[in-house]
Formats: structure tokens, sequence, C-alpha cells
């Protein structure tokens, strides 16, 4: 449904995007997961057409990004990371606004509208303006809006980024019951959980780059299934084993503080990069 091809963003001396390659299918949850700065946002720009590429190209939908923008624009949807809803209006007025910039038809639109309102469960918010949301109610509201005309594909910029544990629960079951209407769902995270528990593919980016591809049990199964964390004399070490069995093995004859626990997305990154998805 998306295909990604040597993708490169260049700001000044920063390779925002390096040369990503990879594709999402129809009927995907995929996520791009990374640290702050991996050049998460700047894909999804690109993808959405906000910006242009430095070099390398899009299809979506069989679609040339770069010679067919129209059709593109008209099967995808785009929640940004930062809230955007225009304050002035009500939460009916900032739905309404975005049918018509989409020319959707007067009854079509008011259809659409109480169906989205009672998907995200705000119809009886309707009339308040959007400061007197809360961030989880803004962001429901956001996915809404994105749904107006009915998009293939759905792009989602850090969805959950600063709400609270219940309220990113609600997030993520509105976008797999979208994912169970047929949506294509494209998603970039620094949370290692989202990526984990949401994503049917995750793609792990860093410095623009892909570093990483597969389903979230496929890319643990390559460091193992338990990990030892042992702390001593102010070092943490990590080692990882096929079974929990042979990490309590392992562990028994460790000095210092030691942790057995299942192996997680984060493990991966650490390993790949040195470093963690959140320093
Ligand atoms: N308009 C711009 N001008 C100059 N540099 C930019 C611009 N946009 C992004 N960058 C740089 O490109 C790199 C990637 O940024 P990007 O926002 O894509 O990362 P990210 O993974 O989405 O991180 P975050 O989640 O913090 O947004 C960073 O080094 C950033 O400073």
């Amino acid at each position: 449904m998306i295909r990604v091809e040597n993708l490169v963003k260049v700001f000044g001396r920063i390779r925002a995007v390096d040369g990503l390659s990879f594709q999402v299918k129809e009927g995907e949850i995929f996520g791009l997961l990374g640290p702050n700065g991996a050049g998460k946002t700047t894909t999804i720009r690109i993808l959405t057409m906000l910006t242009r590429p430095t070099a390398g190209e899009v299809y979506i939908a069989g679609h040339r990004l770069s010679t067919e923008a129209e059709q593109v624009k008209r099967i995808i949807g785009v929640v940004p990371q930062h809230i955007n809803l225009d304050q002035e209006l009500t939460v009916w007025e900032n739905l309404e606004l975005h049918g018509r910039l989409h020319r959707i038809p007067r009854e079509e639109r008011r259809r659409r509208m109480e169906e989205l309102l009672e998907f995200i469960g705000l119809s009886d918010r309707r009339h308040d303006l959007t400061p007197q949301l809360s961030g989880g109610m803004k962001r429901r509201l956001m996915i809404a809006r994105a749904l107006m005309h009915h998009p293939r594909v759905l792009f989602l910029d850090e969805p959950t980024v600063g709400l609270d544990p219940q309220t990113r629960r609600k997030i993520w079951e509105l976008i797999r019951q979208l994912n169970h209407q047929g949506v294509t769902i494209l998603l970039t995270t620094h949370y290692i959980e989202e990526a984990e528990l949401l994503c049917h593919r995750v793609g792990i980016v860093d410095h623009g780059r892909l570093i990483a591809l597969g389903t979230p049990g496929e890319l643990k199964a390559r460091l193992g299934k338990a990990v030892v964390e042992s702390f001593y004399n102010g070092v943490v070490d990590y080692h990882f084993f096929g079974s929990r069995e042979e990490a309590v093995n392992f562990a028994a004859h460790l000095p210092g503080t030691v942790l057995i626990r299942e192996v997680n997305l984060e493990d991966v990154f650490v390993e790949l990069t040195g470093r963690r998805v959140r320093d």
C-alpha cells in the first residue's frame, strides 16, 4: 500500500532522512520506532506531502507522490504530532470545516460527522470549544477530523505523546478499530510499548536510517527470550538467553543486583545502537 524508496531529506548539514526504504502492506498497522530526532516526523511529513524529499520516491496505493499528489491526498488522512485544531471553533465546527475543505456534500458531511463523533465518544461535547477538551479528547477529535473523507491510509505522528497510560490505551483501541475496518495505518512513536502492543510490524529508525524491520516478535527473537540485567560496581550489563531457565541459571552465579525479564524492543534498539530509545 505504501512503498518508500531511498528517501533522503537534507537540512543544511543534517541528513534527517538518510536513504530510507520500506513497504507497508494493505491492512497493516506499521510503526516507525526511534528516539527523538531520528527522522520520523520528517519521514511522515514527506509521506503526507507537507515537505518534499531531497531524493527518493514514495508510492501510495500505486500513485507516485511526486506526480500524483491530488490522487494521493484523496486517499490519505493525517494526524499531526502537535494539536492543530482551530481554537475558536467548536468540536462540530472543526469537523465541518474539514469536510467542506474536502468538498463533502452537506448531507453526507453531517452523516459522517455524527458517525465519527459517536466513534470517538464525543457526541455530547459537540458544542464545546476545543480549548475546553482534555488532551485525549483533542487527540481523538484530530483522528476524527482526519477520517472525514474516508481515507484508506491514516498517518499518525506520535499519536499518544504526552497522554496518560489510560488515555493512551483508548487511542490504541480507536486505532485498532479503524484498522479492523480496513484502514492501513502508519504511525511513528518513541514508546516501546506502543510499538510492541499496537503495531503488526515495526521499522526501527536511528539517524534517518532503518536499522531493523520485522514484527515485534521477530525483532525480539533475534536476541532471545529472556534477558539478565546485572548491576555491579555501577555498571549495567545485559545478557540474552533462549529461555528463562538458561537466564535463571546464569543469573545464579552473578554478583551484584540482578533482574531477569522478557526481551523487549528497547533491548533490540540498545543492541543495535548502544543507546536507549529514550536517552
Ligand atoms: N525544518 C528543519 N530544519 C532544520 N533541521 C530540521 C528541520 N526539521 C527537522 N530537522 C532536523 O532533522 C532531524 C530529524 O528530525 P525529526 O523531527 O524528523 O525527528 P523525529 O524522529 O520525528 O523526532 P521528534 O519525535 O522529536 O520529532 C533532527 O536533527 C532535526 O533537528
